[in-house]
């Protein structure tokens, strides 16, 4: 398939890059995410040697198939894993090693296998330590102050905490990056296109393709909320992941968790839970759950039934990196690449909300994307950068 005919030639992100990111994510990033997951819960003997297997076999050995009989071995099979069997994981594109990793992962500790670990998912605890920690007492005590901000003011600030919120992804913690290091700097900046879109006049279905659970997830909630109420959106269909997926991308239990947590608190932020428990109650926030969520795959590739789900929306929200990743091709395109373009086959108009932490990126003008050279800081992959772009 011609994804982004304007820019083939741009190449795909791949694993096998001595020193560069990809390489990274699947040498360290990948074990510490097997040792976290093997001290997460108690595991059985079968399962410890699951997880020692899949070590061995992401470190040093070939990538191995799906057992025949899996749920999911068609799908799969369907998303090119005979192109990537027998061979070195470092040899696939980053995009389907890392999706893989997460299915793979799943599979050793018994997540889709019929008994008493079915459905448990192996990062709950870090997501729950996340959601039950001072960090969101904070950001939800800091939701008493919206009330006293005009409509305008409130709009914006929500959009930034949407963005910078996709700050607090835990796989991206797993190897001890410092996210309070951030700068705060957008590289891009069309907040106004995102208003113009979010027409007041005739509001119809928002969809918002959510990432990260907890302390991003709530403030994606607080927007949703603020959406609803101003008519900026009569439906707002928000699309959770089927499954535990990059260690913190929200499903439906996060969704729950996080209504909880959001309507359990005291003063605002209480009120906005309230609003939206009752919105899901009322059919004007409505979850979702496909599984080309967990594919490995651009959003190019998305299937017939996807794409005319997502056409009804009048304008499709992206959280996050991996998001972003999807939506323009996980290739290494020239900064100044046309986003319009890479975006054009999306169904329904854009808005892509994500801090960087990966070295795609697209739709920037030469003269930032040379500041930000100039610099010399790893201003792709730091997460310590973010943008707001619009395609409409
Ligand atoms: O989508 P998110 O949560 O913003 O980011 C996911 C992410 O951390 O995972 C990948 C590395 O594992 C990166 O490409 C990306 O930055």
């Amino acid at each position: 398939m011609t994804a982004n005919p304007h820019e083939d030639d741009a190449p795909v992100i791949r694993c096998d890059e001595p020193g560069s990111f990809a390489r990274d994510v699947l040498a360290t990033r990948h074990p510490a995410l097997i040792r976290q997951v093997r001290d997460a819960h108690p595991h059985t003997p079968d399962q410890h040697r699951a997880l020692d297997a899949l070590l061995a076999e992401t470190r040093d050995s070939v990538l191995r198939p799906l057992p025949a009989d899996a749920h999911d071995h068609a799908a799969w099979a369907g998303w090119g894993m005979a192109d990537h069997v027998g061979r070195s994981w470092f040899d696939a594109p980053f995009l389907w090693a890392e999706s893989y990793f997460y299915r793979r992962l799943l599979g050793a500790v018994d997540h889709f296998a019929p008994g008493p670990w079915q459905g448990l998912d192996p990062f709950a605890p870090v997501k729950r330590a996340e959601l039950h920690g001072t960090a969101v007492d904070e950001e939800l005590r800091a939701m008493d102050a919206l009330p006293d901000l005009s409509r305008e003011e409130e709009a914006a600030t929500l959009v930034q905490a949407a963005v910078w919120g996709n700050r607090a992804d835990l796989g991206f913690l797993a190897t001890g990056a410092d996210p309070a290091q951030a700068t705060g700097d957008l590289v891009a900046d069309d907040s106004d296109a995102l208003w113009a879109a979010l027409d007041t006049e005739t509001p119809g279905t928002v969809a918002v393709i959510a990432d990260n659970a907890g302390r991003e997830l709530i403030p994606d909630l607080v927007l949703i909320d603020h959406l609803l109420r101003h008519g900026h959106a009569r439906t707002v269909v928000l699309h959770l992941k089927p499954q535990p997926y990059y260690v913190s991308d929200a499903t439906p239990a996060d969704l729950v968790d996080a209504l909880r947590r959001l309507s359990g608190a005291p003063g605002h932020a209480g009120e906005i839970g309230g609003r939206l428990w009752q919105a899901v109650a009322t059919g004007s926030l409505r979850p979702s759950v496909h599984p080309f969520f967990c594919a490995p795959l651009p959003y190019a590739a998305m299937p017939d039934d996807l794409r005319r789900e997502l056409a009804t929306a009048t304008l499709t929200i992206l959280k996050g990196d991996l998001n972003y990743r999807r939506l323009v091709g996980d290739r290494l395109y020239r900064p100044t690449a046309s986003f319009d373009r890479l975006t054009g086959y999306f169904p329904t108009p854009v808005a892509a909300l994500r801090t960087l932490k990966s070295d795609v990126v697209a739709g920037l003008t030469a003269a930032r994307a040379a500041a930000l050279d100039a610099t010399g800081d790893r201003w792709r992959t730091s997460g310590t950068h973010a943008l707001i772009q619009v395609r409409r």
